[in-house]
C-alpha cells in the first residue's frame, strides 16, 4: 500500500496525517482531494462511533483502505464538553475562534487548578476484507485564560501542555505529532498500518 485515504475535510488534521503517514512511506489523500464526496453525518454519540461511521462510509464508496479521525476537547469543569460536539460547539457555521471564545467564556472565573482537560482522538481503519479496527489516544492539558501561539488548529491556542511548558499552538508540528492525542492513537494503529504497507 503506497497511499491511504484519510476521511477528513479538516485542513489541520489533513496536514498532521500527511506527516504521520510519511513516517511509513505512505502518501495521504483526504476528502479535500475529492470535493464531490458528500459530508458524512456525525450521528454517533461517541468519538469511536463517529470515526467508524466516517471510515466505513468512505471505504464502501472508494473500495480502498480508509482511516477516519473523530476527536475533540473534553474540559472537566464543563462535564466533558465540548466533547463530540467540539467542531460545532459555538453553533453551525461558526469557526474555531468562536468555539474558543465560548469555552473561555464558560470557564470565566474558574481557577487554574480546575481548568484540567484533555484532547481525545478515536481512529477507525476500514477497508476491503478487514474487520474495522478502532483505537484511541489522549493528551492531558490545562485550559489557558487566553490564546497563546499560532500553530496547529482548533482549540490548540488555549490548550497548555504541562510536559512541554507551552500551548499546543506553540509546539512545532513535529513535536505536536509526537505527543498529541492523534499521535498516541496512531501509535496503536502502527502494527496494522505496517502490515498493510508491506502487503501491497
Ligand atoms: O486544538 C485542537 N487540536 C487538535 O489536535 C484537535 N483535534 C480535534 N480538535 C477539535 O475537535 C474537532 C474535531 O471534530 P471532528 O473530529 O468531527 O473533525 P472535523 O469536523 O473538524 O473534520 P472531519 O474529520 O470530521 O472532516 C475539531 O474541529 C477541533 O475543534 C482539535 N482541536
Ligand atoms: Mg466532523
Amino acid at each position: 500500500m503506497k497511499s491511504i485515504i484519510v476521511a477528513t475535510k479538516n485542513k489541520g488534521k489533513a496536514k498532521e496525517f500527511e506527516q504521520l503517514f510519511f513516517r511509513y512511506g505512505i502518501e495521504v489523500k483526504t476528502l479535500l482531494d475529492f470535493p464531490d464526496v458528500p459530508d458524512v453525518e456525525e450521528t454517533g454519540e461517541t468519538f469511536a462511533e463517529n470515526a467508524i461511521l466516517k471510515a466505513e462510509t468512505i471505504a464502501k464508496l472508494s473500495g480502498q483502505y480508509v482511516v477516519a479521525d473523530d476527536s475533540g476537547l473534553m474540559v472537566d469543569a464543563l462535564d466533558g464538553r465540548p466533547g463530540v460536539y467540539s467542531a460545532r460547539y459555538a453553533g453551525p457555521g461558526k469557526d474555531d475562534n468562536a468555539n474558543i471564545d465560548k469555552v473561555l467564556q464558560e470557564l470565566d472565573g474558574v481557577k487554574e487548578k480546575d481548568r484540567t482537560s484533555r484532547f481525545y482522538c478515536a481512529l477507525a481503519l476500514a477497508g476491503p476484507e478487514l474487520k474495522t479496527i478502532t483505537v484511541n489516544g489522549t493528551c492531558e492539558g490545562i485550559i489557558l485564560q487566553e490564546r497563546r501561539g499560532t500553530g496547529g488548529f482548533g482549540y490548540d491556542p488555549i490548550f497548555y501542555v504541562p510536559s512541554e511548558d507551552c500551548s499546543m499552538a506553540e509546539l512545532t508540528p513535529e513535536t505536536k505529532n509526537n505527543i498529541s492525542h492523534r499521535a498516541q492513537a496512531m501509535k496503536k494503529l502502527e502494527r496494522y498500518i505496517k502490515k498493510l504497507a508491506e502487503a501491497r
